[in-house]
């Protein structure tokens, strides 16, 4: 859910401004689910700009605060969210651990990085919810170290049905600053996109999990 209307069109616009949305729809994009993709979303480039990176702190720590309370520790899935979570953890003054997509193979062994106490009330942070897999993966873990998870908050969603489903199915609530809807009136706005890539854009959009480019013969 999007909680404030100025924030995710502000998030949206920063995106956009520093080049973080790439479209390559000739050449795909590999999404973590293995989805071929005509757009790309990179928030980590938002970590190299310290004007941007402090906004997305401030929002994300405040709408952390509104949406869950006051956490004892933040959590970040590792390893796009976990520069933007520390930085949150750092506002709120509160503990940072992050959460590996598995257990390291070697040293300690662990999945989740940095003490995090059993039964701590813990927001995750993450940078970008695709179909949400990554994320609940985390949160899993998080659980089954005896963490009772208050929710979590990304930068931004594509906003998929299946998303959606993956949530509700794991009675995890999600809030993102910003969207997809978000980015593509912001897009339009500032002749981002062309015409043509905004016709391969609604027709992925109808169907990502299949979607495969036109190839001109
Ligand atoms: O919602 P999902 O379908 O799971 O996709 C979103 C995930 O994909 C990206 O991570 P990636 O696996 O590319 O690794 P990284 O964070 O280490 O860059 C992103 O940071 C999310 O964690
Ligand atoms: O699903 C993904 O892997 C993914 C999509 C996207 O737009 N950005 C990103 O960092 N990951």
């Amino acid at each position: 859910m999007i909680l404030h209307k100025e924030t995710a069109q502000k998030t949206a616009e920063l995106l956009l401004q520093i080049n973080a949305i790439k479209l390559q729809p000739q050449n795909p994009f590999t999404w973590a689910s293995g989805w071929k993709s005509p757009i790309y979303c990179d928030n980590r480039i938002t970590l190299s700009y310290p004007t941007i990176r402090n906004y997305l702190r401030e929002q994300m720590a405040k709408q952390v605060e509104e949406c869950y309370g006051k956490p004892d520790a933040i959590a970040g899935v590792a390893t796009g969210a976990i520069g933007i979570g520390m930085l949150v953890a750092d506002y709120l003054n509160v503990p940072f651990c992050y959460v590996r997509p598995e257990a390291k193979k070697h040293g300690r062994q662990n999945q989740i990085e940095g003490h995090v106490e059993k039964g701590s009330n813990v927001v995750v942070i993450e940078d970008l919810i695709s179909t949400g897999k990554s994320s609940l993966m985390a949160v899993g873990a998080l659980k089954e170290a005896g963490v009772n998870v208050k929710g979590m908050l990304a930068i931004f969603s594509y906003g998929f049905d299946t998303a959606v489903e993956n949530f509700t199915k794991n009675e995890v609530t999600l809030n993102t600053l910003s969207d997809y809807k978000n980015l593509l009136i912001q897009a339009e706005k500032s002749n981002y996109i062309s015409a043509d890539e905004t016709a391969v854009l609604s027709q992925w959009r109808e169907n990502p999990a299949t979607w495969n480019p036109v190839v001109n013969s």
